[in-house]
């Protein structure tokens, strides 16, 4: 059994696999295969445990850019996470979802492998959530809703992601929210379950906890927590340390004290979600759109992208990084050292 445990903040991740797709690059572009030369890096948008994800621009174009993430081989080796790092490439590279991040290209060196992405200004939601304390239950219902379809998308194609946090959903021009980060997703077996103790430790299901196998059902269990931390900027299980924090994920969620500004809907959602038998768990996205959480809620509009969004971000132009934190340190330049191993692990990037 594996195990892949993050802390809450500060995050880290792992990460992909070349879907050879042109379109993002203009008409007169199609066809052209852009070199990591070709990129020019503007900014930091965040950093991870294994290395950061940079704004970034072709050349001297500052009419678009993307998201360059790029991971440290040597960082990657040395915590034996090859395996996770391509696993992450072959499931994103298959991906085509408008809820989910748009993965364009792969690029390596001497020292890490990159994955080139559509970057999506407006920001990560555990950002925007510490600048406005909490969400409003439209804002919520919006956000959560953008989640489930990516996920429905995911567990159609029985992938179970793991690592839903709102860290992990970012904000597209528009308004609309899409899932990053795959280091934690696994495309499941005929048996559709696994064993991997892994996710974030406030987010995780305690089938995952007590090490008893588990399915895309997970993901149910932590949208119930991540629509708890969008509703009130909390978390509903706490703790000074991860055994203090799985204790209480154990005791259950009917111990769990909501604030009197969570409508009776939204508690009953949320509960559906955190149930702790899996069996029991909502699940599906046609039993979700049914809740009465979802009652005035148009589904529909949302699939076809002409729901409003509750908030549409300020953007000045295609290279405006004021949604995203201002604070990572320069990038550590220091050459990788203690390469061993498969030399030719990367060899899909
Ligand atoms: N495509 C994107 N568009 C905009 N911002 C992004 C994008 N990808 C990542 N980011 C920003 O970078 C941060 C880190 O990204 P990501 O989680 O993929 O990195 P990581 O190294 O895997 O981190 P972790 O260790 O938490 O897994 C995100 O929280 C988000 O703020």
């Amino acid at each position: 059994m594996g195990v892949q445990v993050r802390q809450i903040r500060p995050k880290r991740t792992l990460p992909f696999k070349k879907r050879h797709k042109t379109t993002w690059i203009g008409d007169n572009d199609k066809q052209k295969s852009l070199k990591l030369d070709d990129l020019k890096v503007i900014t930091t948008l965040g950093t991870g445990g294994f290395g950061r994800v940079n704004l970034v621009q072709i050349g001297d174009d500052c009419s678009r850019s993307f998201a360059l993430k790029k991971l440290k081989k040597s960082h990657i080796v040395a915590t034996k996470n090859e395996k996770n790092v391509k696993e992450e490439l072959r499931i994103l590279s298959q991906l085509n979802s408008d809820f989910i991040v748009e993965f364009y290209q792969t690029f390596r060196d001497d020292h890490n492998v990159y994955m080139l992405m559509e970057c999506c200004l407006g920001g990560d939601l555990w950002t925007i959530l510490q600048k406005e304390g909490s969400f409003s239950n439209t804002t919520t219902q919006f956000y959560t809703a953008c989640a489930i379809e990516a996920l429905e998308y995911l567990h159609f194609r029985n992938i179970v992601f793991r690592d839903l946090k709102p860290e992990n959903l970012v904000l597209d021009a528009q308004g609309y929210v899409k899932l990053i980060d795959f280091g934690f997703a696994k495309k499941l077996g005929i048996d559709g379950r696994t064993t991997t103790l892994c996710g974030t430790v406030h987010y995780m299901a305690p089938e995952i906890i007590r090490n008893e196998g588990h399915d895309i059902r997970v993901d149910s269990w932590t949208l119930g927590i991540v629509m708890f931390e969008f509703l009130t900027g909390d978390l509903p299980f706490g703790g000074e340390n991860s055994y203090a924090i799985f204790k209480n994920i154990l005791a259950g969620i009917d111990t769990v004290d909501f604030p009197e500004n969570v409508t009776t809907s939204a508690i009953s959602l949320i509960k559906s979600f955190c149930q702790e038998d899996p069996c029991k768990r909502l699940a599906g996205i046609s039993a979700i759109r049914q809740h009465k959480y979802f009652n005035d809620f148009d589904w529909d509009a949302l699939v076809a992208r002409t729901h409003i969004p509750p908030v549409v971000p300020k953007i000045k132009n295609a290279t405006d990084s004021s949604n995203f934190i201002d604070c990572f340190s320069d990038e550590d330049e220091t050459p990788s050292e203690g390469m061993s191993g498969d030399m030719d692990w990367d060899a899909d990037f």
